[in-house]
Order: structure tokens, then C-alpha cells, then sequence
């Protein structure tokens, strides 16, 4: 009975007011909880994967592999590109390691944003770059311009 004593037993207003700011606690959690259904279920929802749709729409669209003469054609315009074992090639040489790995860094960033890779090696200050598209099995345009990108790096 000590114990509920009125020295140590928590005062009544005390309780309550601690009670409603569990109250406000709680009722936050369930608002945002709703929001969160909300948001799954609305329009908004959707309408992010119809944006996911089209971007992929987009990507898809540019994946077809090129012809022999699509190919040639298309060499005549990259300076320096040839085809070689199915693969778009090309050696370029800087002046110092420093340039040659600038040239690789900015060409990273380039090639992350396309989603689109090159297989390449660094020697010093050489960089030798080859373009497919492993997802189509060939060349298509993506390489086509991830190897413009290159030469646009390169001669800046
Ligand atoms: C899912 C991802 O976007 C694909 O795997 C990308 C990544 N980078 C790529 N890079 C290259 N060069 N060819 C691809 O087919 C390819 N596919």
C-alpha cells in the first residue's frame, strides 16, 4: 500500500496528459500509415510505373541490332571507329595517364546515365574501347552513340 502512496503514485494529470501525447503519437502513426495506403493505391502510384513504362518503351526502342550496311554507314561518320570481331573499336591515345583517365572518368558518367557500358582498357595513356550490346547480342545505336560521346570527350 506504500507504494501507492500519494508521494509516489504518478499525480492525475500527470496521467492524463501523458496519455494524450501517446494519443498524438498514435493518431500520427495511423494518419501516415493512411497516407502510405493511400499512396499505393491512387493514381500517383500508377502513374510513376506508366513513367517507368515508357522510360523502359524508350530504352527497348533503341536496341535492335544493326545491319552490316547500317554498320559501314554509320563508321563513315566516327572518326577513328572500326568493326572488329563484331565490335565497335577504337584505340585513343592523350598525352599524360592524368587525360587518359579524365577522359575515362567523364566517359563513366556518360555511359552510367545511357545505361549502357563499354568494355575498355587503360595502358598508360591509351584508352582501347569496344562497343556491343550484350542485352541484343550485337551492335545498335546505343554504341553508335556512346562511341560519338567518346570522340566528343576525346577532341575537347
Ligand atoms: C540492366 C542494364 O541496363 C543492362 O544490363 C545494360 C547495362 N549495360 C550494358 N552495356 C552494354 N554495353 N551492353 C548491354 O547490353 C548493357 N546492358
Amino acid at each position: 500500500m506504500e507504494y501507492y502512496s500519494n508521494f509516489c503514485y504518478p499525480k492525475k494529470e500527470y496521467v492524463i496528459r501523458n496519455y494524450r501525447k501517446n494519443m498524438k503519437g498514435f493518431l500520427l502513426v495511423l494518419i501516415v500509415s493512411v497516407m502510405i495506403l493511400i499512396s499505393e493505391i491512387t493514381p500517383f502510384h500508377h502513374s510513376s510505373s506508366l513513367m517507368a513504362a515508357v522510360n523502359n518503351e524508350m530504352v527497348m526502342s533503341n536496341v535492335n541490332v544493326l545491319s552490316a550496311d547500317e554498320v559501314k554507314n554509320a563508321l563513315n561518320q566516327l572518326d577513328g571507329w572500326t568493326e572488329k570481331e563484331g565490335k565497335l573499336h577504337r584505340e585513343f591515345q592523350f598525352n599524360s595517364f592524368v587525360e587518359a583517365f579524365g577522359f575515362m572518368s567523364s566517359l563513366a558518367l556518360v555511359a552510367e546515365s545511357m545505361g549502357h557500358h563499354p568494355e575498355w582498357c587503360n595502358v598508360y595513356n591509351r584508352v582501347t574501347i569496344d562497343l556491343t550490346s550484350h542485352d541484343a547480342g550485337g551492335i545498335t545505336n546505343k554504341d553508335l552513340e556512346l562511341a560519338q560521346k567518346a570522340n566528343e570527350l576525346a577532341n575537347q
